[in-house]
């Protein structure tokens, strides 16, 4: 079997497509333009390329984008500072500070000094309540942008098992919750799981978020099932052609035995990654119709 491959680039694409079309009507009917803040402090290389890219398609579906970059040693008032500028700022409808925060910044404290209403990323302790008790809330969007293509490709996902590698806050435990609420048996694995790969080979779904690039093999997935690789890892690929040293993009799975067994898989780079993005552009419209008492766009919450 050679499983079909889910294009993240190409849902996200038609996602941010219908983002647009929010946002426009939003301007034309309610002359309201949803604006999206990102705040990062120091350099972090992973973090550059994420908010370069959503810098640029946040502009690309008409919202408005705001960029604060501060610099690595900003002290926490400073930081705090910022945060409560931006929700106070009418035209901000989403925030996003971008983890991870060096380490002299207490990231819980920063993260819940973040109005609930305009936390975009939806790591606020009132989010992650209002998600764990099933009521309206703003849902991460890399769990969220998974799950988007888990229904897409399987349709109900009821019933179904599902196995989650990982166990953070950002992308293991939210993705978990959100596979419970749409009904999937769900387990969670972690570092200290006994026989990784036996507990995998019982899932219909498997949400790899871990961080090792290319664990996961192909002879774990049951054949058949839908394989979710969250993982953006960056690797050593020889040298190009002026001998300076080349990388490459690769997963948390070991892309082509798996591919060999499953019946689905996302690819890295083209997966999950493009639909985390669409997904937080998706997220600050929804918050900005909250915000002003307006309908929600339909399908783009959880
Ligand atoms: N595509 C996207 O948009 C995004 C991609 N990512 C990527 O997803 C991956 C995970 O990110 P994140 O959740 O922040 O990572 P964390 O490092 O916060 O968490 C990794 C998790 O994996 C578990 N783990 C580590 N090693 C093993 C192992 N050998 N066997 C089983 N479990 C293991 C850890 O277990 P324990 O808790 O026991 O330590 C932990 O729960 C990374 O590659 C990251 O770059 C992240 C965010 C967005
Ligand atoms: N507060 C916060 N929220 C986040 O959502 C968050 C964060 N901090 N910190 C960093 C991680 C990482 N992350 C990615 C999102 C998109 C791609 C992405 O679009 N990747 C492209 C490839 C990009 C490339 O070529 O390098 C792809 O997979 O196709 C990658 C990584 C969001 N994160
Ligand atoms: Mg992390």
């Amino acid at each position: 079997m050679t499983a079909t491959v889910i294009d993240g680039k190409a849902f996200a694409a038609k996602v941010r497509g219908q983002v647009a079309e929010h946002v426009a009507r939003l301007k034309e009917v309610h002359g309201i333009t949803p604006g999206l803040a990102v705040v990062l402090v120091g350099e972090d290389p992973a973090s550059q390329v994420y908010v370069r890219s959503k810098g640029k398609m946040t502009v690309e579906v008409g919202m408005a984008s705001f960029e604060h970059r501060l610099a690595i040693d900003t002290s926490e008032a400073d930081l705090l500072k910022v945060v409560h500028d931006l929700n106070n700022d009418p035209a901000v409808h989403g925030i996003l500070v971008q983890l991870p925060l060096p380490d002299h910044l207490d990231s819980d404290l920063v993260i819940n000094a973040i109005d609930p209403a305009k936390d975009v990323d939806g790591f606020h302790i009132s989010n992650v309540g209002l998600l764990g008790t099933g009521q309206k809330s703003m849902v991460p969007c890399t769990p969220l942008g998974s799950l988007m293509m888990l229904r897409d490709h399987l349709g109900s996902l009821s019933g179904k098992s599902a196995v989650v590698i990982g166990r953070s806050n950002i992308v293991g435990k939210p993705m978990a919750q959100l596979l419970l609420n749409d009904s999937c048996t769900v387990t969670i694995a972690h570092s200290r799981t006994a026989d990784l790969p036996s507990v995998v080979r019982q899932a219909d779904i498997v949400v790899a978020a871990v961080g090792r690039p290319q664990m996961v093999q192909g002879d774990w997935i049951k054949p058949g099932a839908t394989v979710i690789d969250v993982g953006i890892n960056r690797i050593d690929a020889g040298t190009k052609d002026d001998g300076s040293p080349k990388t490459r993009l690769v997963g948390d799975c070991d892309y082509d035995s798996c591919a060999a067994v499953a019946g689905a898989i996302t690819p890295v780079p083209g997966g999950v990654g493009p639909m985390t993005i669409a997904c937080l552009l998706a997220n600050t419209v929804t918050a900005c119709c909250r915000a002003n008492g307006l309908a929600e766009p339909e399908g783009l919450t959880a």
